[in-house]
């Protein structure tokens, strides 16, 4: 019998990711709910619409994604990251299935001088990473059977992302300034969909409450924004594509809305012990989407 995985969202980064990843897996049936029809800000609605889809797993990652808007517009990031969850647990619970719903590195202040563990205590420093710990919270209260995915640092060959930026800002200057004062864990979307899929099939096959609750996963390895950048730089130079070279700068001289952590690192460790999943390291993700972006544009 196949799987039939819902997925909130019908664009964006994870969601197009989820869409390939699933076209190779005949076991897998995937079906969306995102705007128009099925709009997170619409609380009123949600619990409704997942019922009638009737699906036996629920990947929650639509998400009010917009960090910096968020900080004065918490009001509706919080509908959409918190209440909407909540919605999509009571969902869940009419129906008995799981929910594996994704979070943030940002819902911690950044202060610890190592990798965060699922045990450390959240501290958002961010509108939106209130928001976030908000829906983690809600979900973990209304819905036994789910798991919280935090992940960071997301680019992909789709949507908006660092590494699109990177590459389209180098087309036009040859220098660019970077921060080089906040280090996390670069992680592909290509590879989030793959873990996304491994791991909905492990709820759905084990009834186990050990592989049930906060998890962290990131891509392997470790970088600064600006070493990333270079990364980035490095590999497109290599296929023919557009590079800058970097300077490093503090996150004082590139002031944002709203406040980032200086460490974002997350330690996977439990993921893999638990589900067998380890992320691929960062910088060979990274090689991939540049040359699948490089292909595209030569095309
Ligand atoms: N992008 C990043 O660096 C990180 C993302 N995350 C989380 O990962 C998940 C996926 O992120 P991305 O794919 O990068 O996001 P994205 O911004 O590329 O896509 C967001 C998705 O949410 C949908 N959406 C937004 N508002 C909606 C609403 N009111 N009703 C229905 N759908 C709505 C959008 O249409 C889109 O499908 C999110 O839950 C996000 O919080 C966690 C850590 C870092």
């Amino acid at each position: 019998m196949k799987s039939r995985i819902l997925v909130t969202g019908v664009n964006g980064q994870v969601v197009t990711a989820l869409r390939e990843a699933a076209t190779d897996r005949p076991d897998v049936e995937l079906i969306w709910l995102g705007r128009p029809d099925f709009d997170l800000s619409d609380t009123e609605n949600i619990t409704d619409k997942i019922v009638a889809a009737a699906p036996h797993v629920i990947l929650s990652v639509a998400a009010y994604t917009a960090v910096d808007n968020a900080e004065s517009d918490e009001s509706t990031a919080t509908s959409i990251n918190a209440v909407a969850v909540g919605e999509i647990a009571e969902g869940a619970a009419r129906l008995s299935i799981p929910v594996i719903h994704l979070s943030t590195d940002y819902v911690f202040d950044g202060t610890k001088p190592s990798p965060y563990l699922e045990t450390d205590k959240p501290n958002p420093t961010s509108a939106y990473g209130r928001s976030k710990l908000a829906g983690e919270q809600v979900l973990a209260a209304r819905l036994q059977n789910h798991i919280i995915l935090r992940t960071a640092w997301v680019y992909s060959p789709f949507g908006k992302n660092f590494l699109k930026t990177m590459l389209s800002l180098a087309e036009t200057r040859d220098h660019l300034r970077v921060v080089s004062d906040q280090r996390g864990n670069p992680t592909s979307a290509i590879d989030i969909a793959e873990a996304l899929l491994v791991i909905a099939g492990n709820l759905l096959t084990d009834k186990d409450p050990g592989l049930r609750g906060t998890f962290h996963m990131s891509g392997t390895g470790e970088a600064t924004w600006a070493e990333f950048a270079e990364q980035i730089f490095q590999a497109s130079e290599r296929l023919g594509g557009p590079t800058a070279q970097v300077e490093h700068i503090p996150s004082s001289q590139y002031p944002t809305p709203a406040k980032r952590p200086a460490n974002s690192r997350l330690d996977c460790g439990k993921l893999e012990q638990v589900h067998g999943v380890r992320l691929p390291d960062w910088r060979s993700s990274t090689e991939l989407v540049v040359r699948r972006l490089m292909r595209q544009s030569s095309n």
